[in-house]
Parts: C-alpha cells; sequence; structure tokens
C-alpha cells in the first residue's frame, strides 16, 4: 500500500467521513465515535479534503488541518487520512472509485452530517455515489428537516432504510438517517469567534 495509506483486510466495513475540518472540533469526534459503536463499522477513515469542490472560500493549510485532527482524534480504529491528496482526486464520487480499485474487498461507507444531505444533488455524480456505497446521514442540530425534504432524500425514497445500525451489511442503494445525541459544534462558529486559522 502507497505511503500514508491505512492498511485494510478485506471483509472489513470502513466508514469515510470526508469533511474540510476547518477545524476539526468535537462534533466530529462526538459522530464518529457514535458510528463506530451504532453501526458496527471496523474503521473510519477520516478524508481531510484539499477543499471542498463547492466552497469558495480557501481553508486552512492540509498540514494544519490534519494535525489539529489528528491532535483531536484519537482512536485506535479512526484513521486521519489526507488521501484526497495523495489520489489527486477532489470530488467524492472520484474518491470512491480509486479507493474500491486500490482496496478490493473492502466496503466503505460513506458518512455524513445532515446538513450536507441538503445540497448533496449538486455534488458530482451524486446519484452514483447512492448507488455505489451505503450511506449514513447522521444528525446534525437544525438540519434534520431540511434533510428529509432535500432533493436527494426524495429521489431515493425508496432505498431509505429506518435502521441505520444495519447499513454495513446492506448492497447499495440504500441510505439512512442514523439518530444519535447531537453535537452542536461547528467549524463556523470556532472560525468567527478567532479559534482558528489567520484569526486565531
Ligand atoms: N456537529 C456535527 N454534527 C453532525 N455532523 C457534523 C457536525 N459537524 C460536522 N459534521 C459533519 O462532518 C463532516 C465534515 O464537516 P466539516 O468539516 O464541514 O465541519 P463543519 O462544522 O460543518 O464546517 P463548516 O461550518 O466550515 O461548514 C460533514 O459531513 C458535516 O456534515
Ligand atoms: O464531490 C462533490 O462534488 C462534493 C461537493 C461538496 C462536498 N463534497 C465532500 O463532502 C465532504 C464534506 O465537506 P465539508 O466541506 O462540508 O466538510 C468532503 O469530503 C467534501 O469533499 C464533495
Amino acid at each position: 500500500m502507497r505511503q500514508g495509506f491505512p492498511v485494510a483486510r478485506r471483509g472489513m466495513v470502513i466508514g469515510l467521513l470526508g469533511g474540510s475540518f476547518d477545524p476539526a472540533h468535537e462534533g466530529h469526534v462526538h459522530i464518529t465515535r457514535e458510528a463506530l459503536k451504532r453501526m458496527a463499522l471496523d474503521q473510519i477513515w477520516w478524508l481531510v479534503t484539499p477543499g471542498n469542490p463547492l466552497k469558495a472560500r480557501q481553508p486552512a493549510p492540509l498540514a494544519d488541518r490534519l494535525a489539529r485532527a489528528r491532535a483531536l482524534m484519537r482512536h485506535p480504529r479512526v484513521k486521519i487520512t489526507a488521501l484526497e491528496a495523495g489520489l489527486g482526486t477532489r470530488t467524492t464520487a472520484d474518491t470512491l472509485d480509486r479507493l474500491r480499485a486500490l482496496y478490493p474487498g473492502v466496503t466503505f461507507v460513506w458518512l455524513m452530517g445532515a446538513d450536507n444531505l441538503v445540497q448533496f444533488h449538486r455534488w458530482d455524480r451524486w446519484r452514483d455515489i447512492l448507488r455505489s456505497v451505503p450511506v449514513g446521514v447522521l444528525a446534525r442540530p437544525g438540519s434534520g428537516v431540511a434533510a428529509r425534504l432535500s432533493v436527494a432524500a426524495r429521489a431515493f425514497r425508496v432505498h431509505r432504510t429506518q435502521r441505520g445500525e444495519t447499513l454495513r451489511g446492506r448492497k447499495p442503494p440504500v441510505w439512512a438517517f442514523v439518530n444519535l445525541p447531537m453535537n452542536d459544534a461547528s467549524s463556523t462558529e470556532i472560525r468567527a469567534r478567532g479559534g482558528w486559522g489567520r484569526g486565531g
């Protein structure tokens, strides 16, 4: 395996949490720990993105975001990675294609907060993503209703399962809201109070 790429054995089920992590915060840690437990995932990999293709704002340098993420999220089954920088991919659909080719026999589950489902239909090849991996949508304060009414939720409503815990064993297309105790931490809020980056 390439340097910096985690090792995974055939048969493993690995959750992928992509994000800007600008900066990583307790909300990320909370959903990661809860998803590991509730969804019986073998590992979760954080994919710290070089840059969200839909965000105009330039994030803090990747090295700084990785260092903060690694300092905050300490768990033997959670790997903090810069896989997308290594692969040269920017969109999630491309990243998933590459990971499936690199890790035959490994099942990936895409994880994201409910806020991301609201605008998921603007992502590159979003239908392909939903057809190729199980997707767990993690509860986030303020986004539940909009997520349930979103274009993607309506388009794939027949593929929704009520049981997020079972996603790891299901064949896509399948997705679920994974109801967790919610945590209201947000990177935007941390940046606004000067807790990160050039201003903080
Ligand atoms: N408090 C939270 N509860 C549930 N999901 C979250 C929470 N914070 C972040 N996430 C999810 O984690 C992933 C990465 O989030 P991201 O790095 O964009 O953090 P953020 O706080 O949403 O940042 P920003 O405020 O800059 O958009 C996304 O799927 C996001 O929906
Ligand atoms: O593939 C896309 O078109 C796409 C559009 C928007 C966001 N994403 C991914 O969604 C993840 C969450 O991004 P963010 O900035 O909300 O943390 C991250 O992995 C992004 O690369 C992907």
